[in-house]
């Protein structure tokens, strides 16, 4: 323990990701508030569920446990390294709250599975979403990879991208499923066109 003390690279590393977790999840609940008004939201959006909470928990474990068994993982010469996952956490926040704000009201963080309920639901082709379907989930992606990479966390690092793209590559095809339903033609057609924003998930429809 008293190497993450003594070394403040631990420190810093510590730091910057507390303040990524609360710019993240803060600036998620505000910008929905914003959109949906304070009436339509739910503490849902602040996007907590216990397995995320695990996941940022065992990662926690590893950087501490790492920091006290192999303290040169984590020195100051891996700060390009940490540089690098920073770099990554900045790129992710700003292409997802991009596509948040871009998509104004068509943005929920439930999916939407009755389009007819939904007067608001507009197909999004513009902006972001000209350059990929899916950039809020792009963004968490290398948002939450980067979190690993900037902790130099090894472990979570992997674990982070498998997890998290099987996770979205299930939740875009469940999520096309309802939009190609929603906007039929329009959709396909856009969705032909334009890219997933995920590595390897390609269009199902
Ligand atoms: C959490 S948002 C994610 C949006 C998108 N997948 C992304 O990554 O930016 C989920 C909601 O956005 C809606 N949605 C997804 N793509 C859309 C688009 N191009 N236009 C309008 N609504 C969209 C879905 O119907 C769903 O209700």
């Amino acid at each position: 323990m008293t190497e993450i003390f003594s070394d403040t690279t631990g420190i810093r590393q510590l730091s910057q990701m507390l303040l990524s977790l609360t710019f993240f999840h803060t600036s998620e609940y505000i910008l929905a508030i914003a959109i949906h008004g304070a009436s339509n939201v739910s503490l849902t959006s602040l996007l907590i569920s216990k397995r995320y909470a695990l996941a940022m928990l065992l990662a926690l474990v590893e950087h501490l446990t790492e920091i006290t068994l192999f303290p040169e993982l984590k020195q100051q010469h891996t700060w390009w390294v940490s540089s690098f996952g920073l770099v990554m956490i900045i790129i992710g926040e700003t292409i997802r709250k991009t596509a948040i704000i871009t998509a104004g009201r068509s943005f929920t963080h439930l999916i939407k599975t009755n389009h007819h309920e939904e007067e608001d639901h507009r197909l999004v082709t513009h902006g972001v979403y000209r350059l990929m379907r899916h950039p809020s989930y792009c963004g968490f992606l290398v948002w939450s990879v980067g979190t690993q990479v900037m902790l130099c966390n090894p472990v979570s690092a992997v674990l982070f991208t498998v997890v998290v793209w099987r996770f979205f590559a299930e939740r875009i095809a469940y999520e096309e499923c309802f939009l190609n339903q929603s906007f039929g033609v329009e959709y396909v057609e856009y969705a032909e066109s334009v890219a997933s924003g995920i590595p390897f998930v390609l269009l199902t429809l």
